[in-house]
């Protein structure tokens, strides 16, 4: 059932107030590709916010990615990008679905919690977030998770998400235990080298080398 799901690097933006600089920034990353992308910038006033989000949504098409808006499924709405967000503040799952219609991405953030992610996809989430799995330096309070929330939730039917401190050198052992997607924002955006990164990112999805599983 899982085989049909979507795979690979979910990259988060970074909160950038320069809209031009944002662009350059996540242009870079959708040369490479990348499955999915959210919008995320916490900063921002909502006008600005509606302005990035309407640029991301038509370079997103030009790429064939994913647009998701975090936080604000109104705004999803307004735009009509692919899809939002949703934390435990962030409103109604179900309101949310029933306002993006039946196709849209609506993603919930589970933190270390099976029952939520229960509850939000019985509400209509298309897909679950689990973590943080490591420390953050983007959200440095966030809540943890460990990693058998992971195979705890494959049952429910929907994607399952990975958040929280991944890099390339930890992305395989999470996708070992059940992530379909990475979500990652500093890991991709702080990176020397974001297009490198979003291919470290991807080796973590295909099959481990022979020398690897003979050690
Ligand atoms: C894919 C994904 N997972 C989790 C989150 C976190 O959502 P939330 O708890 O609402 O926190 P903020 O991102 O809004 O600070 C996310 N954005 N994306
Ligand atoms: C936005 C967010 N939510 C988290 C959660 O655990 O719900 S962790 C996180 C920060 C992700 O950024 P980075 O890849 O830089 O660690
Ligand atoms: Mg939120």
């Amino acid at each position: 059932m899982g085989d049909t799901f979507p795979r690979g690097l979910y990259a988060i933006t970074p909160d950038d107030a320069d809209t031009a600089r944002l662009l350059r920034r996540v242009e870079a990353v959708l040369q490479v590709g990348v499955t999915w992308l959210q919008y995320r910038n916490k900063g921002a006033d909502d006008g600005l916010r509606e302005c990035q989000a309407r640029e991301l949504l038509s370079m997103c098409a030009h790429h064939g990615v994913p647009l998701i808006i975090n936080d604000d499924w109104r705004l999803a709405a307004r735009i009509g990008a692919d899809g939002a967000h949703l934390g435990e503040d962030d409103g109604d799952i179900a309101a949310a679905r029933e306002a993006l219609g039946p196709d849209a991405l609506l993603g919930a953030s589970c933190y270390d919690s099976v029952e939520r992610a229960r509850r939000a996809t019985a509400a209509g989430a298309s897909h679950v977030a689990f973590g943080a799995f490591f420390p953050s330096t983007t959200k440095p309070g966030a809540r943890v998770a460990s990693l058998s929330v992971l195979g705890a939730a494959a049952g429910l039917g929907v994607p399952r998400v990975a958040i929280g401190g991944i890099t390339p050198d930890n992305a395989r052992l999470l996708v070992d235990a059940g992530a379909d997607l990475l979500a990652v924002i500093s890991g991709v955006f702080d990176a020397p080298d974001p297009a490198q990164a979003v291919h470290a990112y991807q080796a973590a999805f295909l099959p481990s080398s022979p020398s690897e599983t003979a050690r």
